[in-house]
Parts: C-alpha cells; structure tokens; sequence
C-alpha cells in the first residue's frame, strides 16, 4: 500500500488548479444511465471513486470512454452511452469499495423499470442507511425488496409522488431526482438537500430534457417525461479540494491563488477561515489567501448546506490543533467522524471527545510521527498537520486519500511543501 512521506515546516506558496468536484461527478455519471444517447462530461477529476463507478456502469453495459482518442491532454473528458444494457445489477464487489454505487439505483428503475444493487452497508465515518432512498422509490410505486444482501426494485412505470425525506440525504435526493425525471406525472421532494453539487446535477438532468425547478432549494419540484436525450455538462470545481488547500495554507503560512474553484459554493468555509486569519480575495472562479500569522481557533457545527460541510471538518480541525486558542467543534451529521482524532494526537494534537463534541486546544507546535489514514477527509487533516509539523510524518493507507484527491501531492510539490509518495505492495484489503 501507498503511503506519504511530509517534512513539515515549508509555508506554501503559488499556484493549484482545483479539480472538478468528486461528489458532482459521481451522480453526473449515474445519470448516463437515464437516456440511450451519448452524455459528456467535462472536469471529471481523476480519481479511484472515479474508476469504480466507471468500471461499474461498463459492467451494467454503459459504453464509456475517458478522453478524445490521440488528445492526451483530454483525460477529464467522460462520454458515456448507455444503449445496450446487459445487466441491470450493481455487485457487492464494486459497491463495498464505494456507498455511491447506489445512485444508479433510481436511473437503472427509471428507465429499465428494475434493478438490483448491493446494500453498501456500514462504513467508517458512520451506519449511513439507505432507507430513505427506498422509501422514496417505494412512494413512487416501486416494489422493494432487500434479499440476500440486495435491493431488489422493480416498477413497470414510476409515478410521481410527494416525497418528503426524515432527514436531509444528499445522495437519497439525488436518486430521487434521477429517478423522477423518467416518472409518470409531478413529484415533489420535500426537505430535499440544498447543496451545489445537487444544482449541477439538476443543470445536467435539464439538458437532457428533463423538467425540474426548485433546485438549490428544499423543494424540488419534476414533471416526469418520456425519454431524456444526450447532452454535455461540465461538471463543478471541487469545493471540499478547494476548502482543504485552504486550511493548508492557513496551517502552515503562505500565499496560494486556487485556480478553477467555486468560490460562492464555499461560503461557510470561507467565513470560517477567514475567523481563523487567512486573508482572502475572490474572483468568479480564483481565490488568493495569504496567511502571516498563526491562526486563531475557531469553534463550528457541522450542518447540511449552507451550513458548514461534514466533508470539511478533520480539515479544520487539523487547522485548529495549531491555533492560538481553544475551539470547539460538533459533528452533527455522521456518529462516528472524529476517527483523525487519535492520529492527531499521535502527531502532538490536544483533543478532547465528549459525544459529537470535540474540544481542541491549540499548541504552537506539533511534530512529525507515523500516522494511519482511515478515511478520506481524515486523510486530508493528516496530511495538512503533517505539512506543518516538525520532522517528518509517514501516513499509511493513503488508498482513501486516492479516493477523492487528484494527485494531491503533486499539487502540493508545486506549492513548495516537501511531500512524497511511496509506492507500496498489496492492495488494500
Ligand atoms: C458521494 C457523496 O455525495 N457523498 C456525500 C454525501 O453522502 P451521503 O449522501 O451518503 O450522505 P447523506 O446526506 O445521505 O447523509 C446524511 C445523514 O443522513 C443519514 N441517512 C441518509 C440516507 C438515508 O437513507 N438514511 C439516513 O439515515 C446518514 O446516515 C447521515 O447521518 O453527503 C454527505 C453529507 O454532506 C457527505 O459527507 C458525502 O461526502
Ligand atoms: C464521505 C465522503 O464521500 P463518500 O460519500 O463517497 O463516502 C466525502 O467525500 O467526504
């Protein structure tokens, strides 16, 4: 297995080109599923949940290809054809890698009117059920079934329905949506998830035809249609990639423009840090923050948005271990989010953990120790604490930093930092 090697200390400074945004690509691809004609996708970061869902929509029969063929510059062009389905099944073995298998669960019952995909089960950072994608799909007419470790969905024809979710499920509102597009009639989705990647999801659906309003709010309303038809959508900067080269360089000092990103996506991060001392200036599509100072603690609540991203929060902690001050932090969306915590204690880190509470006081220093990734963002706090600690940090298991970072310590060599990976044997189990 990979791991990465930090000499921390080196203040970051120049230029990073953010990504197109894992968690928009991700259901952008799903979509595909819904109509016979070629949907292209442009910005499709490169990375492992990238790979997985790709290999899963050629199982199920999708026809996609990365790049225009002889344009080695072209590799985050996706275009997918879903004309000849062969199967109408996402297996465990593809599903266990990544939760996300599930959106095509709503398309594949959508247009096919039957699906079977592999319950994903539990994971690191918390249980995240599925349930209310099921009753959503239920609402809508489905037959559903859970047998043998599978959802088994079937429904001659969709038919839409006011659906109002118990809690607010940014995948669970996805599905829906998708889903809906292809329904007989109106659906209503009520206390749906608000965040951007949802928007551009919906930009996608309504260039293939499909009639949705009320995206970007907790009230999504779509009239279903017969058949949705090709487009080509350009899927949104990364605002968790984007938000994470922030705190890097509010931990360890500098001055990086980000190239590419999303600023007003990024509201609650930016306020935050900008409370923390990082000075900031945006444009349409840049943001340049210098850092002079230490930073000062700052207190959040995770919250769905635009309140402040569970997908942010091992980051801003990691920020805050090294702050002058003490902060205090609540996780309110997954029961079990804090597992960076005990390797940033390894690293020198004060944290104490009451519940989904976190107190952090900040020390002038940490320095460098081995230290264990055990999920993606927890994987991205490791690294910024790694960047500012004294000596050097080695974190293990970096497969789940891969998952969601497009080769981050490139990015971060170009900025200065003293950052290697080291090729290792073995897969990850
Ligand atoms: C691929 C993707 O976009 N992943 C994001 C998505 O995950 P994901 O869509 O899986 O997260 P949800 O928004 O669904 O989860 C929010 C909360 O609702 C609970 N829940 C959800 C669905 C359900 O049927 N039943 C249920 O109980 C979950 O356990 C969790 O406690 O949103 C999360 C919250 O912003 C982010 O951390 C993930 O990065
Ligand atoms: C938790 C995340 O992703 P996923 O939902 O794919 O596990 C994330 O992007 O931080």
């Amino acid at each position: 297995m990979d791991k990465l090697l930090i000499t921390g200390g080196t203040p970051l400074r120049g230029e990073v080109e953010i990504s197109g945004a894992k968690n928009a690509a991700l259901p952008s691809l799903c979509a595909a599923l819904l109509t016979a004609d070629t949907v292209t996708l442009e910005n499709v970061p490169e990375l492992n949940d990238i790979g997985t869902t790709l290999r899963l929509l050629r199982k199920i029969g999708v026809r996609a290809d990365r790049g225009t063929p002889g344009d080695a510059s072209d590799s985050h062009r996706v275009r997918l054809t879903a004309n000849h389905i062969e199967c109408l099944e996402a297996p465990y073995e593809l599903v266990k890698t990544m939760r996300a298998s599930i959106l095509v669960l709503g398309p594949l019952l959508a247009r096919f009117g039957e699906a079977k995909v592999s319950l994903p089960g539990g994971c690191a950072i918390g249980q995240r059920p599925i349930d209310q994608h099921i009753k959503g799909l239920a609402a809508m007419g489905a037959d559903i079934s859970i047998e043998h470790g599978f959802v088994i969905a079937r429904a001659r024809k969709l038919k839409g329905a006011r659906i109002r979710t118990d809690m607010v499920t940014v995948t669970g509102t996805e599905n829906l949506l998708m889903a809906a597009t292809l329904a007989q009639g109106t659906t209503v989705l009520e206390n749906a998830a608000r965040e951007p990647e949802i928007v551009d999801l919906a930009e996608l659906l309504i260039k293939m035809g499909a009639q949705i309003t009320g995206h970007g709010t907790d009230r999504i309303v779509i009239e279903g249609v017969d058949r949705l038809h090709g487009a080509t959508h350009r899927v949104m900067p990364d605002r968790i990639e984007a938000g994470t080269f922030l705190c890097a360089v509010a931990a360890t000092g500098g001055d990086i423009t980000l190239r590419n990103a999303d600023p007003k996506s990024m509201g609650a991060t930016l306020d935050k840090l900008r409370e923390a001392g990082l000075k900031m200036e945006c444009g349409d599509d840049w943001i340049r923050a210098t850092m002079t100072e230490r930073p000062q603690a700052v207190g959040f609540r995770t919250q769905e948005y635009p309140g402040f991203a569970t997908d942010m929060q091992a980051q801003l902690m990691a920020l805050n271990t090294v702050a002058d001050g003490t902060s205090i932090i609540a996780e309110t969306i997954f029961e079990n989010r804090y597992m960076h915590v005990q390797e940033l204690r390894r690293l020198g880190a004060s944290i104490d953990i009451d519940g989904h509470t976190a107190v952090v006081i900040g020390t002038p220093a940490l320095s460098g120790a081995i230290v264990m990734a055990t999920d993606l963002r927890a994987s991205a706090s490791l690294v910024i604490a790694g960047l500012v600690a004294e000596g050097e940090t080695t974190i293990e298991r970096i497969y789940h930093l891969d998952r969601g970072y497009e080769r981050m310590e490139g990015k971060l060599v170009k900025l200065g930092a003293q950052i290697r990976r080291v090729v290792g044997t073995g897969a990850p189990e």
